[in-house]
């Protein structure tokens, strides 16, 4: 088994592109995400992060960049969807990903699992994954980096009840600096990261690195604000 350094992946002042479509998304296909990968390479990014093991599998014959896997699963009516038990965790580490993603929220899990006891669980069966953290404030970053997370994530920034209507990028990106001053632990920017310059201020903000998704992998999202841009300036 080869354990690797989170800085033996490349990623450190790189882009990743999040591969992603869900079941009611148009680009909902295994071999699409494997093409969107690819396309993600050729662009130069340094690594893909990527929903279900199908998905991964496939974006892994795809290309050779580092992975970091996610199984998004909704168990009833519960808020935790982002990798929420040890059941998404062995799904993913059978893939052979380097990095696993999960909830790092304060919230309950649904298997009623504390966060430091799926991580000591991690840990002890899969020594090989390195760890991120997705979380929606500045405490429960501090608080992933004290449970020994690899990599703290913005990820669920306007995602949870606490921070519902908050955009990541808001005031100059005023959470991220904020996790920056507080944490030590890499942080990586993600979620609503919309531009190459918003992308740009983030590094120069100082993140390890910066995770964009529908910005450039779901064309519904781009055709959605181009129309609002034409729409806006023709009415303004
Ligand atoms: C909240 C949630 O479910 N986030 C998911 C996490 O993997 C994905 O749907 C996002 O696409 C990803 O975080 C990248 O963000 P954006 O697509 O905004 O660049």
């Amino acid at each position: 088994m080869v354990i690797m350094t989170l800085d033996s992946l490349g990623l450190q002042g790189k882009l990743i592109v999040s591969c992603q479509a869900l079941e009611h998304e148009p680009l909902y296909s295994s071999f699409i995400m494997g093409r969107m990968a690819l396309a993600a390479q050729q662009g130069g990014a340094a690594g893909i992060r990527a929903n279900t093991a199908e998905d991964i599998n496939e974006i892994r014959q795809q290309v050779q960049l580092p992975v970091i896997g996610i199984v998004k699963r909704n168990y009833g009516e519960h808020p935790v969807f982002i990798t929420p038990t040890l059941k998404e965790v062995a799904e993913l580490a059978a893939t052979g990903c380097e990095i696993v993603a999960l909830d790092a929220t304060d919230r309950p899990r649904p298997d009623g699992m504390s966060l430091s006891e799926l991580v000591r669980q991690i840990r002890q069966q899969y020594p090989q994954l390195l760890l991120m953290a997705d979380v929606s404030t500045v405490e429960e970053g501090l608080e992933a980096q004290r449970l020994g997370f690899d990599l703290v994530s913005a990820t669920l920034v306007g995602y949870t009840e606490q921070t519902k209507g908050q955009k990541l990028y808001e005031n100059d990106f005023a959470i991220l600096k904020e996790m920056l001053r507080q944490i030590t632990a890499p942080i990586v920017a993600e979620g609503n990261i919309l531009t190459p310059e918003m992308a740009a201020r983030c590094l120069e903000l100082g993140v390890y690195s910066v995770v964009v998704g529908g910005a450039i992998t779901r064309p519904q999202q781009i055709t959605e604000r181009f129309i609002e841009q034409m729409k806006q300036r023709m009415q303004g």
